[in-house]
């Protein structure tokens, strides 16, 4: 009697928590293509486990074998990013992360995206450097940088981030960290990620790093070398970008619901910004030509 009770109740913890960690598993892939992978991969284990238990047919077995031994490889590579932040989890001991309860988020207002882009559209026309992380609400903390930067915990300005990314200042190295209206950290150093490290430079690599962990991390970056203006989403860059198309991205990301109305007005402002470019070079190869003039005439 008690020999049976034991066996049901062992069969009984194995389904519910074989069953547990399939649902678990499930719900936290969002992405489609994702979800048939691990799909397809499960239903190759329980062939080969079905093969090996129930069938007496040892060379099919071992060949089913082998084909879920290659796609465990296979998806081993494709996933080292999500099994090392899997593992980095377990590790730190996150585990409402993994249950999906990652509670807080960041609100943003709308001022806040506007100060956000101008900066960064002012930093890419004066060829300045800056990477700036924003945290909509993830898991982020200070141990997750390779250096956690020093502490500021100041509103978010335009202004503040010029002056933090102005060369030869001690913080202009590393990334700025902002979480809803307020720059929380600079002079921050994330970890870099391995795709593309022959396609961009550290501070690209950085970007990507950081958004490749954290799913409700974004990256605005601004290159030195080129001006070029990038968002990193999830391990992407998307870029080049005009400052209007960051500031449409930016709603999109962080408001969804605005997403169709912002995508339509989307093509408008980067049409706006092209034309205000074009102005400003306009203005400014008057600036120079006055400025010709005026050195002629004291030459004369
Ligand atoms: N791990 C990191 N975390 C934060 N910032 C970093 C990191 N690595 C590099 N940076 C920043 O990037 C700068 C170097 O950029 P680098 O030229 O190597 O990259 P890049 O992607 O080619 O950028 P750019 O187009 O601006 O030249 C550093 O001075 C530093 O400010």
């Amino acid at each position: 009697m008690n020999f049976w009770w034991f066996i049901n109740l062992r069969v009984f913890l194995d389904v519910l928590f074989a069953s547990s960690l399939g649902v678990l598993l499930f719900t936290r892939v969002k992405e489609q293509r994702t979800l048939w992978l691990l799909r397809g991969y499960l239903f190759l284990v329980s062939l080969a486990w079905f093969v090996q238990r129930f069938a007496n047919l040892p060379i099919t077995s071992k060949l089913v074998d082998a084909l879920v031994l290659a796609c465990s490889l296979s998806l081993a590579i494709l996933w080292q990013g999500e099994l090392r932040r899997l593992m980095e989890l377990l590790g730190t001991g996150r585990l409402a992360v993994i249950l999906g309860n990652t509670q807080k988020e960041f609100r943003a207002s709308s001022n806040t995206f506007a100060q956000l882009t101008e900066a960064a559209g002012r930093l890419s026309q004066n060829r300045k450097g800056a990477l700036i992380v924003v945290d909509m609400g993830s898991d982020l903390r200070p141990e997750d940088f390779l250096f956690s930067g020093v502490p500021i915990d100041a509103k978010l300005s335009s202004e503040l981030i010029l002056n933090l990314f102005a060369a030869d200042t001690p913080l202009h190295d590393g990334a700025v960290l902002v979480k809803g209206n307020r720059i929380i950290s600079a002079g921050v150093i994330l970890p870099l990620s391995r795709q593309g490290i022959s396609r961009y430079g550290t501070r690209h690599l950085a970007a990507l790093g950081i958004t490749e962990r954290f799913d409700r991390c974004i990256c605005v970056v601004v290159s030195e070398e080129s001006g070029t203006l990038s968002l990193a989403n999830q391990g992407r860059l998307e870029r080049p970008i005009t400052s209007s198309r960051l500031l449409d991205l930016l709603k999109e990301l962080l408001d969804p619901s605005n997403a169709s109305g912002s995508k339509s007005n989307s093509i408008n402002s980067s049409l706006k910004t092209t034309s205000s470019n074009i102005e400003t070079k306009v203005a400014q190869s008057r600036v120079n030509l006055v400025k010709n003039n005026d050195s002629k005439e004291s030459l004369n």
